[in-house]
């Protein structure tokens, strides 16, 4: 009895189910109200079709738009029906194992353009993952460059010596947030309560250093650089397309193997890796997946530590505790089955005040994330998640006992599974077969051989023949490789866990104006699409795999996120259309079906507004968010889907189009860069055309509606089968969606949208209101 109790007491983690009854109502009430909207549409179909209503096609496409929202609401709500919540407490680690006993974790940073990626922002994530609270001899922090940049590996060769002082410093004095950016930006920073002279002293020679820093990494020129002193020679002349492989170990603690330091890991930095694999312009190099893949093997062969944690070079450590509380999540269930990978949600710094871009996704991780981590469990994000090694390496949840080897794979099998590399093989052996807590390889002494396996498995040929790509490492096939490769875990029989401690695990930057945000929502809504029409697309993955129902119908709510632009286009389009044209689509204020659709108009728009205020959000950023859905389904949407046609047949390739990261500063003057950050932006990018041309339309629609209600029907009732009510508030409401794109109609500079896009967008509306009066 008492052991039991004891036992209880050390839970390492909790999964707590979180009620929402109301919202389970909330829920049915829009749902039948959609259903009692498709009735009504049917009939009055049927009574349209036996007196041949003039607008009856219109009706019908209406139809098969408002069934696919309420597909689409189906969708949602059996992502967000069952919620849980895992608390960690990462204090009772301490009493379940020494410090020692800690499992390894090898930790990836990813960065592709040291133009839109800034060395800096970087060199500020790496630092606050090397001064993790967690036993240092642990972690190593392995970077891939695929912008093959001097620049960003002198900034990290400074960085590592930096790190030197600035991760003692951060041990000592307890630093909160550990990338020093923001360390130094906070106002009273240096204000600790206890104010003591020496502290200042320490503070103010950091901040010293760190400026020292940051001058040093800007001042870097590329030229001088490879001019340097031999020990960036390699840069010389290598194109970021074709270069061979570059590794340097810019920090590596010998005395982290040995073990009396081991397990304090007082005075240790972890190690510090940086790899920049082969490309030639013959070998396709699968953009992030591929990098993924590189440092996992590179990885492998050196410190081989069976967790892995990776994050975007723009992600840094905002809780300083953030491994011990994933070991919560990785250690703490009976069975390591429920914890595949542990993945904490997307979170923004310094995000802009009511999400002007609506690409904060607060409202979505709390409802759907939390409901998905219910089910199977969370998607994997691409950045901020722990992942076990041998999970990656295919391995199935059931095939390792705790203790031991259950099926040793066989040389032969693991060769054609991993690649030829000797030092591989063992390592996976090793991974697939052991647990957690075996101390990774051998104590290495010999560097330089380690440094020659590593190169050996980042040649682009490398995985030529092997599984690497399919059912081994990050999968290829896809612009969103996060979503597919965590859909293979899944569909392996694994469960995952959403890491949400308090302060939030990870912050990272979102794009901020209308380019960098639209082109983001492109590439995921195209990689989702061509995940639908793989061999991986997760009906496969149910039927014939170990996906549960329920979470691939989960999956289904953001794969499908190209395909909803054509119907929302199509519905958007029946409002100007019956406008101009004098047809009819929706039921007549007087008709008893009016009742339904007020209903669901304004049950719908409270629904999603309860949403943002249950997450503590604004009314504006309700309002902000709603309508940057519209805009992204007619535009980001809608070129991801035709981007997907395009290359089914075979007529284009999808490429991965890396995000501009802001240049984050010290001090707090960065905003005044851009004079009003929160306003849409434009360039000549073909995604603005179809918001541009939908704008335009609706506001031909209404000034047509209002001459034709003045000049038209005399005392301004409209004729029986023309337009109501119900079209001039499509129209009218299509307006404030896209009134970004009405601003950027009458601005200039980047807040005006292009000549040759209006230009198109012009032609388009010409088009279709010549078709549409057409007779
Ligand atoms: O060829 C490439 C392209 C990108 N990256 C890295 O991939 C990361 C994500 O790229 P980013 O441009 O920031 O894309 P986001 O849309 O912000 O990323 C989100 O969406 C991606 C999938 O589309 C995921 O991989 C990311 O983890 C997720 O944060 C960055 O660290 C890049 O350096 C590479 O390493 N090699
Ligand atoms: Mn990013």
């Amino acid at each position: 009895m008492a052991s039991a109790k004891t036992k209880l007491q050390l839970q390492l983690q909790e999964r707590v189910p979180l009620p929402r009854t109301a919202w389970k109502l909330a829920d049915l009430a829009v749902l039948f109200l959609l259903l009692a909207l498709l009735a009504h549409r049917v009939s009055s179909l049927m009574v349209a079709v036996g007196g041949g209503g003039g607008a009856a096609w219109c009706c019908v496409a209406a139809l098969i738009c408002e069934a696919w929202f309420t597909v689409v609401w189906l969708l949602n709500m059996n992502a967000k029906w069952n919620p849980v919540r895992f608390d960690t407490h990462p204090e009772r680690l301490a009493e379940r194992m020494s410090d020692g006993e800690l499992p390894a974790v090898d930790m990836f940073v990813t960065t592709a353009d040291p133009k839109l990626e800034p060395p800096l922002v970087t060199v500020n994530t790496v630092l606050s993952l090397l001064a993790l609270d967690y036993p240092a001899g642990k972690l190593s922090c392995y970077v891939s460059d695929d912008g093959c940049s001097a620049a960003t590996c002198y900034a990290l060769r400074e960085a590592a010596e930096f790190a030197k002082l600035w991760v003692p410093f951060c041990m000592k004095h307890g630093v909160k947030v550990r990338a020093p950016f923001v360390y130094f930006s906070e106002r009273g920073g240096a204000a600790a309560d206890d104010d003591d002279a020496e502290f200042l002293r320490a503070w103010t020679s950091m901040k010293n250093e760190y400026e020292e820093l940051v001058r040093r990494i800007e001042n870097a020129e590329e030229s001088l650089v490879r001019r340097g002193d031999g020990e960036f020679a390699e840069f010389v002349g290598a194109d970021r397309r074709n270069h061979p492989t570059i590794i340097k170990v810019l920090m590596w603690d010998n005395s982290s193997n040995d073990d009396s330091k081991n397990a304090a890991g007082d005075g240790i930095i972890p190690s510090l890796i940086y790899v920049s694999r082969e490309k030639r312009p013959t070998q396709h190099h699968y953009f992030k997946a591929g990098a993924m893949n590189v440092l996992t093997r590179v990885s492998g062969v050196v410190t081989n530590a069976p967790i892995m944690l990776n994050v975007d070079c723009d992600m840094f450590a905002n809780n300083p505790q953030v491994a011990l509380h994933a070991m919560c999540l990785l250690l703490g269930f009976d069975d390591e089955l429920h914890s595949g990978f542990v993945q904490a949600p997307q979170k923004f710094y310094g995000g802009l005040k009511d999400d002007p871009f609506g690409n904060q996704m607060q409202v979505i991780y709390e409802k759907v994330g939390f409901g998905v981590a219910g089910l199977q469990g969370i998607f994997y994000g691409g950045t901020g998640c722990f992942h076990r090694r041998k999970v990656i390496y295919g391995v199935p949840p059931d095939s390792t006992t705790t203790i031991g080897i259950k099926d040793s794979p066989s040389y032969k099998e693991l060769h054609k599974k991993f690649g030829s590399s000797k030092e591989l093989i063992e390592s996976a052996r090793s991974i697939i077969s052991g647990d957690m807590f075996r101390t990774p390889t051998e104590v290495v002494a010999d560097l330089t051989s380690l440094i020659e396996a590593a190169k050996q498995v980042s040649a682009c040929s490398y995985e030529t023949g092997t599984s690497w790509g399919q059912e081994v490492g990050w999968v290829y096939g896809s612009m969103t490789e996060d979503v597919l490769t965590g859909q293979r875990i899944h569909a392996a029989g694994w469960r995952t866990a959403l890491l949400n401690p308090d302060p939030p695990a990870f912050l990272g930057g979102a794009p901020t104006g209308g380019p960098g945000s639209l082109t983001q929502y492109k590439r995921w809504a195209t990689g989702l699409l061509e995940i639908l029409l793989s061999r991986h697309n997760p009906f496969l993955l149910a039927a014939f795999k170990r996906l549960d129902l329920r979470q691939c119908v989960a999956y289904l709510v953001i794969d499908v996120w190209a395909i909803r632009a054509p119907f929302e286009l199509c519905y958007a389009l029946l409002g100007p259309y019956c406008v101009i044209a004098n047809h009819s689509f929706l039921p007549k204020a007087s008709e008893p079906g009016f009742v339904i659709l007020l209903a669901l108009f304004l049950g719908y728009n409270v629904y999603n507004l309860g949403e943002y205020k249950d997450c503590r959000l604004s009314v504006r950023a309700w309002w902000n968010n709603h309508r940057m859905q519209r805009i992204v389904s007619s535009s980001a949407w809608l070129l991801a889907f035709l981007t997907v046609v395009l290359k089914t047949l075979g007529l284009s390739e999808t490429v991965f189009e890396v995000t501009r990261k802001e240049q984050q500063s010290t001090s707090d003057g960065g905003a005044d860069a851009v004079a009003d950050p929160g306003r849409f932006t434009f360039d000549s990018s073909p995604v603005f055309i179809p918001p541009t041309a939908l704008t335009m339309l609706s506001i031909v629609a209404v000034v047509f509606g209002a001459w034709r209600l003045v000049a038209g029907e005399g005392e301004g009732v409209p004729s029986p089968s023309g337009p109501g009510v119900g079209e001039f508030v499509c129209c009218g409401w299509l307006v404030l969606c896209f009134w970004p794109f009405v601003r950027g109609l009458v601005s200039k500079g980047s807040y005006g949208i292009p000549w040759n896009v209006r230009l198109k967008a012009a032609l388009l509306v010409a088009a279709f209101v010549h078709l549409s009066t057409w007779k």
